[in-house]
This record gives structure tokens, sequence and C-alpha cells, in this order.
């Protein structure tokens, strides 16, 4: 098929899934998928019960072999994820049993099978048959058939010999040679264990849930009206001039002459059956007028003005244009302490208002803001399979059919070639026991849950308290992390640097920060000309200090300003004035003015400060110092690292002096890189590499994005979570502290230990009962047991990470 014609296919297809019960499930609808026409790849993930299909295939044709296999496609909307079963403890495990039917009916069965061995045991037979092997029997066909029924549908439409299977095969077996105590028991251990599986996805999924759930649903969004309300004589009466519009309510609100619907773009309508009067317009700003209108929160647009009361959830993102409030944001980002949020900060959905009012302008729709964008992050991460999954994944797809044949061959040989009894015979297992008991241990299920339940619960953790990674191939990756590179503006630092020395080379005064000096008003006010079109920090700060100078004006606006990246900017002021400011890179040591401030600059750089020079028309005419306070909590997450033997390298563009004195304050580093340009960033990331092992880089994606990109795991200061660095990093630090660094190395050399605990208990215990049930010591209910316990501990063993702090 050529290219051209497959106009058809576009994206891949995502689909929700119900009714997966455990990895196999996942596996045999993805074999299955994968053999329908036209498509070209099929990934399920069980935790999120999702499935990835790629190719030229209808929906329709994806959704016929789903309810072949006896699965449906779950088309709810995530809206649902408002409301939150809570499945924690020995309680929710309960709660989620009795939710699915098929559960449901297991459970009803064990208490009867438990009552009739009260009641029936020692009781005659009834015409030759036990009443308690009566009971078994019944009890295994009626909870196992939805067991029995998936493991055909799978032989018939996949193709696959599944677990299912196997169980039906052993059951019915066990049933056949008049073992129904044993019947019963696999039965039933194997849908707990199977109910387990599914409960540990299930609480991965709750984690998701919770997340969506901070979404609120409505939005309270302030809309003026746009004609001058003054003349209005406001003749209804109304408590106040919150006016709460219900979209759905039919419009009864009529000014005198003018209808006001035309005005309303989300058509909504006043629900104003009370009278209102006397609008109390002194409270209104400027006599502006406005309405509240409570509405779905999908439908707030971008530059819309939303309300949030005290205590209230904020809605959507945006930017605080009036009141003073500390905000929560502990839900969304784990940070404890609530921040104060004032004009022009920016806040983020699902946080929570505290003590006052807030006005905020939306500049996000809620489709694309933090929320929805972390969820879908999250989602992913968990639906991504890393390699060490899929290489169990390939095992277990060869495991199983191995031990089957093996097991075919347990009864076969002995009883045709040796003339062993193929029923048990007094003291001696019958050869059909053990095969069907080796059918049993053919069952992979502990070994293939057994990575994805402890990744899933470390990057499910790491969600929780901020550290968003990108998913469980990062996660496994970070486990090898030997060297991590901090950039050092914004990240060892607050990467907010304030001007702390102005100096014009015909400035009299010695003191540094002398507000009372022209010649100096005049320096950082032709810089700031320049870099009031540059968006480099130290530009801010120039901006800034500029305002703040009593002496300085109405600052000018260069033209033709032109950014060299690393080194700083230029520009023409009044048309003949060229103006340069940046580090010593851009001038030219023989310039007029350069040996006179020069030996000053070196000064101010002795003592920590970041030095730009100023030059006009070629003329060096002085330098503005600026200072980055490095962040309270950088030495102590720097030294928790030099506890996890981790080297830390410093990479920055600044000058060397400067990254020096930033490095003696830290103490931890134990190498500095400075002056780099962005791409001298990334070789220093390749020399890490090849000197030190897998490297992370730890950096804001200012100027840094190339390195992120090339380190081994980049981990990206998420702020309020700008896009730009959460997409290409692998990990995203939600609330900018570094100590989270020290923690996702934490949980990712965990989660790798407890994969390699998982994998080897699994493994031993089947190697074990293998080597029990061929010479017959193994019973068919402990070889089920072996399975279901591997399973819990497997899983239980993994879960201790969503206790992880
Ligand atoms: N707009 C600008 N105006 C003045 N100087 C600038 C400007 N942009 C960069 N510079 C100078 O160039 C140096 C290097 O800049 P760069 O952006 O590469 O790194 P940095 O700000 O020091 O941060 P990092 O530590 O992340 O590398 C800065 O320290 C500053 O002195
Ligand atoms: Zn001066």
């Amino acid at each position: 098929m050529s290219e051209a014609l497959s106009t058809e296919s576009t994206g891949p297809l995502k689909v929700k899934i119900t009714g997966m019960d455990c990895g196999g499930c996942a596996m045999t609808i993805e074999d299955s998928i994968r053999k329908l026409e036209g498509v070209s790849s099929a990934s399920v993930s069980f935790t999120t019960e999702t499935m990835e299909v790629e190719g030229n295939i209808a929906m329709d044709s994806i959704e016929a072999r789903l309810k072949e296999l006896g699965y449906k496609i779950n088309s709810d909307k995530p809206q649902t994820y408002a409301e939150l079963p809570d499945h924690r403890g020995a309680a929710g495990f309960a709660r989620f049993l009795w939710e699915q039917p098929p559960l449901r009916m297991a459970v009803c069965v064990a208490i009867a099978v438990i009552l009739g061995i009260i009641t029936l045991s020692g009781m005659d037979p009834i015409r030759g048959v036990e009443p308690l092997d009566a009971v078994f029997a019944a009890a295994v066909i009626i909870s196992g058939a939805p067991v029995f029924l998936k493991g055909f549908r799978a032989l018939i439409f996949a193709n696959r010999i599944t677990i299912d299977l196997l169980m039906a095969i052993a059951t019915v077996g066990a049933l056949g040679i008049g073992e129904y105590g044993e019947a019963v028991t696999v039965i039933l251990l194997f849908m707990l264990g199977e109910a387990l599986e599914a409960y540990s996805a299930e609480r991965a999924r709750d984690s998701l849930r919770s997340l969506m759930a901070l979404q609120p649903q409505e939005a309270t969004v302030l809309q003026a009206h746009s004609d001058n309300h003054s003349d209005h004589k406001h003749s209804e009466s109304c408590s106040d001039n919150d006016h709460e519009h219900k979209p759905s309510v039919a419009h009864t609100h009529n000014h005198d002459d003018h209808s006001h619907t035309a005005q309303h773009a989300h058509g909504h309508n006043h629900e104003q059956g009370e009278n209102c009067s006397g609008h109390d317009h002194q409270s209104h700003d400027q006599g502006d007028h406005d309405h509240t209108v409570v509405m779905p929160v999908d439908q707030v647009q971008i530059g819309d003005r939303v309300l949030v009361r005290p205590g209230q959830r904020i809605p959507v993102d945006g930017v605080v244009i009036k009141g003073l409030s500390s905000v929560d944001q502990a839900p969304v980002t784990g940070e404890s302490v609530p921040v104060v949020k004032d004009i022009d900060d920016t806040v983020m959905a699902g946080t929570v208002n505290g003590e006052a009012a807030l006005e905020i302008r939306s500049t996000k729709v809620a489709a694309e803001g933090t929320i929805a964008r972390i969820a879908k992050l999250v989602e992913q991460a968990q639906a991504q399979r890393s390699p060490a999954e899929r290489f169990i994944d390939r095992f277990a797809r060869w495991y199983t059919p191995t031990v089957v044949a093996l097991a075919t061959l347990v009864v076969l040989i002995p009883v045709y070639g040796f003339g062993q009894p193929l029923m048990t015979e007094g003291e001696t297992t019958g050869w059909l026991y053990r095969g069907l008991a080796m059918l049993i241990i053919a069952c992979p299920c502990a070994l293939v849950i057994s990575i994805p339940v402890t990744v899933v619960s470390g990057l499910t953790r790491l969600a929780n308290l901020g550290v968003l990674v990108k998913g469980g191939a990062q996660l496994d990756r970070m486990a090898d992390i030997s060297a991590i590179a901090f950039d050092k503006t914004g990240t060892l630092t607050y990467g907010k640097p304030r001007v702390t020395n102005i100096r014009s080379l015909q400035c009299s005064h010695d003191a540094a920060n002398d507000d009372n000096c022209s010649n100096c008003d005049n320096v950082v006010a032709i810089a700031a000309a320049v870099e009031r079109s540059s968006e480099h920090p130290v530009a801010h700060a120039i901006v800034e200090a500029a305002h703040n100078r009593s002496g300085v004006g109405h600052l000018a606006v260069a033209q033709a300003v032109q950014a060299h990246p690393g080194k700083g900017v230029s520009g023409e002021l009044s048309g003949d004035k060229k103006i340069t400011v940046g580090t010593g890179d851009l001038f030219n040591t023989e310039m007029e003015g350069w040996a006179d401030i020069a030996p000053h600059a070196e000064a101010a750089r002795d003592k920590g400060e970041t030095v730009m020079y100023v030059s006009e028309n070629n003329k060096v005419i002085g330098y503005i110092g600026v200072h980055d306070e490095i962040r309270e909590i950088t030495p102590e997450a720097l030294s928790q690292l030099s506890q996890m033997n981790i080297r830390k390298v410093m990479l920055t563009g600044d000058h060397l002096k400067a990254a020096n004195r930033v490095a003696d304050s830290i103490n931890d580093i134990d190498e500095v890189h400075a002056q780099l340009m962005p791409e001298d960033k990334l070789s220093a990331i390749e020399k890490i590499h090849t000197d030190h092992g897998a490297v992370a880089m730890v950096g804001d994606g200012i100027n840094d994005a190339p390195a992120l990109a090339r380190a081994d795991i980049g981990i990206a200061m998420g702020g309020g979570g700008t896009a730009q660095a959460m997409e290409t990093a692998d990990v995203v630090l939600m609330q900018d502290d570094l100590q989270d660094v020290s923690l996702a190395l934490r949980v990712a050399r965990k989660s790798r230990t407890i994969v390699k605990q998982n994998i080897v208990l699994s493994l031993v215990l089947k190697v074990l009962f293998l080597s029990l049930a061929i010479p017959g010591i193994a019973t068919l209910w402990m070889a089920v047991l072996a399975d279901v316990g591997g399973t819990l501990i497997v899983t239980l063993n993994g879960m201790r990470l969503l206790r992880e702090k």
C-alpha cells in the first residue's frame, strides 16, 4: 500500500477500555487489535485503561473486536472525574470488589461456600453425590463463568492462550478428576488475584481523578454593562450588585429601552425574577457596572474577568487584576505554604483562594490550563511502558505457552511412555493432576504486574508531591544518574536579579548605589532604553532600576534593538546614538573609556556581582552590576545530592568570577563551567556524560533548552508550569523546589530496587513451584496460592512507593 493512498489515517486513535482486570488482558487486546486489517500498531495500558491504535482503521471495527473479546469502550466524558470513589485501605478494597459484578458474584459464592462447609460437612451422600461437592461444583461454574468465557473469547478471537483459559482448563479439569474443593479454591483465589491487580490499577487512576477533581466545574465571570449605566434609573430592587446569572434561565431582565441580550457573549440570561432596585453604584470602581455570571468553566474565554471569592477554588489559569490574597497551591504543586498573590501575579486553576476576593483575567481556557496539562502528562506517563516492562511482557508471551507445552508433556510422556498413572492412585499423585497444577503455574500475573504497579506508584507519588515525570522509562533512567548539571540563573538562584551597583565613567562619588548622581542616572536610563525590548531577567532588573532612580524621568525607547544571546543587547537611541549593554565580550578593550572603567568593574565582580558594561557610540560610559540571590533551599538540596554520591556541576553564561562566587557560597558544587553560550552548555553536558556517566540537567528552560534536551534526563523548574518547559523536559518540578531533585532520584532508585525485588520474587516462586509440581508435591491450591500470594506481595511492595516522602 502506498503512503499516498492512506489518506484516511490520522493520528493514533485513543480509546478508553473498561473490563480489563489484569496485565494479561491488555496483552490479549493488543495482540488481537494488531491482527485487524489496517492496524499498524496498538498499545494497551492496563493501568490507565487506554489503548492507542495507529493505522487505517475505523472505530467501529475496533469496538466490534473489543466486544468479541468481552471488553467495552468507555465513552464517558472526562467530567465524570469529578465524582471520586475512595479506594484507600481495606474498606476501599472491599468497596472495589463490590463494584464489579463478577467480583461481587465471587464474593457471594465464597460466602456460600463457607456456609456450605459449615452446614454440610459430614452429611451423607444423596444418591451417591456428596452435597458439599455439589455446592463446590456449582460455585465453580457460577463464579468461574466470566473467567471461562473470557478465556474462550481470547482463544477464538485473538488466538491466544490466556491465563483465563488456563484457569478454566485447570478448574474444569479438577472437577473432572473429582477435586471439587481444589477447583473452588483455585477459581476463587484466582479471582482474588485478578481483583488485586485491577485494584492497584484503580488506585493509580484515582490519583489522576483526584487531580481532575481539582478543576472547578463553574466559574463566576464578571461582565460589564457596556453602555453608560449612569443613565439608567434602576427601578428594580436588588440586594447586591452581584447578579448571579444561570445560563439556562430565560431572560427576564429588561432595562428601560434597550435589550441587554446583545451584550452577553455567552448567551446567558439574567435571572432577575426578583425586583432589583438601587444598584449600589458607589461600590463600583469608576461607576462601572459588573454582572457576575456563573457559567461552566469550559465556556470561560481567554481575557474574561473571573471573580474568585475567599475560600473558593480558582477556576482558570489567569493573572490577578484586582485584590490581594494568599493562595494555597498545595493541591496542584504540593507547595505547602500559601503564596501571596498581588496584582499581575499569575494564579493556577485548582489552587485555593485564601482570605480575600480576587479578580483575575483568564489567560488560558480550561482545557489548556495547568491542571488539564498536568493530568494529560500524568496519564501519558502512566500509559507509557518502560523498556524493562516491554521486556517482561515479551517474556510473559513466551513463558506461558512454554509452560503449557511442558504441562502437556508432563502428562503425556510419563503416562504413555512409562506407563505411569493418569489419575491419582493411592499415594501416587496422578500425572493429569500435576499437569493441571502446571497450567496454573503458567500464569505470569505476578511477573507482569510487578513492574507497572511499581512504576505507576512511583510516578503517582511524585506527581502528588509536585514532581511530574514523563514516563516509566524516564523514571528508570533517573536511577542511573550519576551527575547533575545545574543552570545557575533561575535554578540555583531565584533568577530575579536586582541592580546593586551603577557607575558612570564620569562619576565622582565612590560609594555605589548613590541615588543622587545624575551621571549614574543617565547610564541606567540609556541602558534601560535598550533593555526594555529584552526578555532577559537582567534586562528586567535594569529597567526596574531605572524606574526607581529618582533622577530618571520618562524612559526613552531604543530602535533597532538587537539581542546578542548570552552577551547582551544593542540598539539605537534618538537615531544617532548606538547603545550596547552587556558582558565584556561585546566590547573591545581598545575602546575609549574601557581602561578607566575596567578596574572598577573588576572590583564589583570580586564582590560577586554580574557586571554589564554600557557603551554609547563606541565609548564605554559606565557599568551596571546586578546581584541574583541564591535560593534559600539550594545548599540543603545540594548536600542531599552529595549524600547520594551525585556529582554536581554548575553551568552558566555568567562570568567565571560571579559563578565561582555563587559556587563558593553553596559549597557543594564539584565543577563550574562559566561564560557559556547556550550551545556550549550542550557540549558541557556531553562532556559530563562521557566523563561521569548518565547526567541530568536542571534548568528553567531559558537559554538552556538544548542542554535540557540533550541530557539523559532534563529537569525543568516548572514554576507556574510554563508550557515550553513542561514539553521539552523529562521531569518538571512544579514548585521550583530544588530538594525535589533528590526526591525524584530517591524515588527512582527505590523504584528500581523494588522492580528488581518483584521480578526476582515472582520468578523464584515460579521456578520453585514448577519444581514442586512435576514430582507431584505441589497441589493445585498451593500453586494458585503461590500465584495470588506472589501478586499480592509484588503489588504491595510496589505500592510502598505511594507513601514515599
Ligand atoms: N539582555 C541582556 N542585557 C544585558 N546583559 C545580558 C543580556 N543578556 C545576557 N546578558 C549577559 O550575558 C550573560 C550571559 O547570559 P545568559 O543568558 O547566557 O546566562 P545567565 O543569564 O548568566 O544565566 P545562566 O546562569 O542561566 O546561564 C549574562 O550574565 C549577562 O551578563
Ligand atoms: Zn555616580
